[in-house]
Order: C-alpha cells, then structure tokens, then sequence
C-alpha cells in the first residue's frame, strides 16, 4: 500500500534547550531529522515526503538533504506557530489517499510496522501506533493529586498516524473552523466521531523531546550497531 508522508519538523525545541531547532542535533553524526527522513527514503511504499520547517532554517535543510542526497522530498512547506497548523499546511500538498504524519523528532521508526499502518488506514480509515502506558498517571493540579487515573486502558501514543487523506484534510479544516487544538492528529478524528485503530508500536520509538532523550537515543543506536547487546525484542507487551 503507498503512502506519502507530512513531517512536521518546525518547532522550536524548547523542552531539547538545545539553542537550536532539535532536527539537527546529531546522533552518531547524523542529524536527527536525517535519520528520520532515511526511514521513508528506504520504504518502496513511500511515494513522496512532505516536510515541514521553518523558513528561516530552510537554507540547513536544503544542505541536509542535498548531503545525503534525500530524492522523494516533494515539497518543503513552511511551519505554523502549533504543530497542528503546521501538519495542515503539509497535507494540503499531499496527493496519495493514503498519508502518514510522522514527528521528525521519532527517528526510531522501523519498518515492519509501516505496512500495517497503510493497511489499517485503507481499511478503516485512521491509524495510530501506540503503546501501553508503563507508570502510574495521576491528574494533577497545583501540586496536588486529584484522580489516579486507571492504567489498564491508557497507551502513550506514537507517530507516524496513518489516515485516508481526504478524511485527515477533513478533520483538519473542521478543526480550524471550530478552533479546536489538540496535541495529535488522530484527535482530530476522534472529535468528529470517527473510529481511529491503534498499533501496537515500540518503545524504542521515543519522541526525542528532553535532553535524558538523547542518551538513550544514543544508546538505540548503539544497540543497533551491536555495540550493546540487551534484547528488546523480547518485550512482552
Ligand atoms: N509549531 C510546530 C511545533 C512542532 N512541530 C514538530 O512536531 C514534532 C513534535 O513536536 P515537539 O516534539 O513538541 O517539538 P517542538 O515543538 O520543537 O518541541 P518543544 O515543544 O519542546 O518546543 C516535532 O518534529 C516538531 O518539529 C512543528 O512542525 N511545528
Ligand atoms: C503527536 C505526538 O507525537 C503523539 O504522542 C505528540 O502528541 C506530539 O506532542 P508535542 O508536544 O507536539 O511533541
């Protein structure tokens, strides 16, 4: 099943504190944006790749791609002041009904699980990798616990969201009609009561967000390498 795929990667990084926009921290030499891109280079399924960035930065991402000689990039759109509005500003330059929206931040994506996805979409619409939530989350309010709220039923939810794109657009439009925000695209869905599928995804496909990220980003990498040898295939989940 192909697909294109919209990578937000605009945003500011302020939770990195890294003095510079988080895609071109680099990982083993190679920036993180890179390595994400990689992924949807090496996927046949993948029919184009719709970036997101900050104009100001578009200079860094023309030397980046032409570094490592990225070809299904089909357009450089430009990002907005949320995450939302920057995934809409790239899936209006989508065309195959079928669309990914992956963070560039999650450069850990494998690809066994992207089949599934563009399958899962086809079939029913919306997509989203997941995984069971692992700690205790509470409801909290000026310092102060007011509901554990039950674990059994929460997943910490990943990228890449597959959707049908006519529907996603959709979603999208309704939801800066009616000015609602929400945190993933999937939500956008859900508001409209549409059913969205979870995917049963890997841990290891972390959203790389606050500096503790990088290290054990680096040690992923270095797992992959066989330079660390704990097995996290044998995950139970
Ligand atoms: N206005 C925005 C905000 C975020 N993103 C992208 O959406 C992904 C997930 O967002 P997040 O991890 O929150 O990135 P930042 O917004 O950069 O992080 P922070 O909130 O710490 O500033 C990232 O690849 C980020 O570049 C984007 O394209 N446009
Ligand atoms: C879309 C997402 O990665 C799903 O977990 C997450 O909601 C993005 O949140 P962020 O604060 O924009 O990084």
């Amino acid at each position: 099943m192909n697909y294109e795929v919209v990578i937000p990667a605009a945003g500011q990084g302020k939770r990195m504190n890294a003095g510079k926009n988080k895609q071109f921290i680099e990982l083993e030499g190679k920036p993180v944006i890179a390595h994400t891109l990689t992924v949807f280079e090496a996927d046949p399924s993948c029919t184009g790749i719709i970036l997101v960035i900050n104009e100001a930065e578009r200079d860094e991402f023309m030397d980046m791609i032409e570094r490592y000689s990225f070809s299904k990039i089909k357009k450089m759109a430009g990002g907005g002041a949320e995450r939302q509005e920057s995934v809409y500003n790239g899936l209006k330059h989508a065309s195959e009904p079928i669309v990914f929206i992956h963070d560039g931040a999650r450069p850990f994506i494998e690809y066994p699980v992207l089949q599934e996805l563009a399958a899962a979409a086809e079939r029913e619409g919306a997509a989203t990798l997941a995984v069971p939530v692992k700690d205790t989350i509470k409801r909290v309010e000026k310092g102060e616990v007011l509901e554990t709220v039950e674990r059994s039923s929460l997943w910490a939810v990943q990228t890449p969201q597959a959707f049908r794109l006519s529907e996603i657009l959709h979603a999208h439009k309704d939801a800066e009609l009616h000015h609602y925000q929400g945190t993933d695209d999937a939500s956008l869905i859900e508001r409209l009561q549409q059913k969205v599928h979870v995917i049963t995804g890997s841990y290891a496909n972390l959203k790389l967000t606050t500096p503790e990220d990088l290290l054990i980003a680096e040690a992923i990498l270095k797992q992959r390498k066989g330079e660390i040898n704990h097995d996290t295939n044998r995950t139970g989940i």
